[in-house]
């Protein structure tokens, strides 16, 4: 761990990911990165280069990826890692987590959320405001879990798939790797075909 945190991406996810670490109180400074020029600070946190610039700063920065786009955060992501960049995992202070609950690399845990016991989350995973994922759930890299949608017990979520605001999955449920599950939806049989699901219960729409 080093002692200065830099935040790629100061927009809207960035400012969430950025008061969860000043809440952690870990390190002695945090910046950002972006690339739109015109942001010159966010948070009363200083821009201080482009997303491209990164790889200048691994040796002095732990790096965090704060960019909602799944694909997006899994590239930057891998070329950091790759690079050997030091790369946090960020959990808000109001949280519960359970026991046996494997947290990997560049994943960002937000407020209110519940963990349960013998859940697995992947690198690079938004675990978004007020969700709850039950026991034995196993969250692959780089999925995105937004805020208040609810897992129930022995859910897999594949690769990179986002699972929308407010929905909910049954138990013992699989979806597999780059789907989207809508916003207030309801999945309860596998998902097994990449695409987009909506509705109560979900048909796939794309
Ligand atoms: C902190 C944060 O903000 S985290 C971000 C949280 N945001 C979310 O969770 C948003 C989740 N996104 C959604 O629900 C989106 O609607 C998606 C991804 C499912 C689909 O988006 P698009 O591919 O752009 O689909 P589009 O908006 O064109 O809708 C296609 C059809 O599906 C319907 N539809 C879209 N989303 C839903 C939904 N959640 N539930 C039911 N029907 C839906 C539309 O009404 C439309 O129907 P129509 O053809 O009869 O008019």
């Amino acid at each position: 761990m080093k002692n200065r945190l830099l935040i790629i991406g100061a927009s809207g996810h960035g400012k969430v990911v950025a008061d969860i670490a000043l809440k952690m109180n870990k390190w002695l400074s945090i910046a950002f990165l972006d690339n739109n020029e015109s942001i010159k600070s966010s948070m009363g946190l200083e821009v201080i280069g482009k997303s491209a610039d990164a790889l200048k700063y691994i040796e002095d920065y732990d790096i965090f990826v704060a960019i909602g786009n799944n694909a997006t955060r899994e590239k930057i992501q891998e070329k950091l890692e790759v690079a050997g960049a030091s790369i946090p995992v960020l959990v808000h202070p109001n949280v519960v987590i359970g026991t046996e609950v494997e947290l990997r690399i560049g994943t960002v845990i937000m407020a209110g959320v519940v963990i349960n016991s013998s859940t697995r989350i992947g690198k690079g995973c938004i675990i978004n405001t007020g969700s709850t994922i039950d026991h034995d759930n196993v969250i692959e890299d780089y999925v995105h879990i937004s805020p208040g949608a609810n897992l129930a017990g022995n859910v897999k979520v594949g690769k990179g798939s986002w699972i929308g605001i407010g929905s909910a999955v049954s138990n013992n449920i699989n979806i597999t790797n780059g789907c989207k599950v809508g916003a207030g939806s309801v999945v309860v049989k596998d998902i097994t075909e990449s695409g987009t699901y909506v509705g109560v219960p979900v048909r796939k729409i794309d």
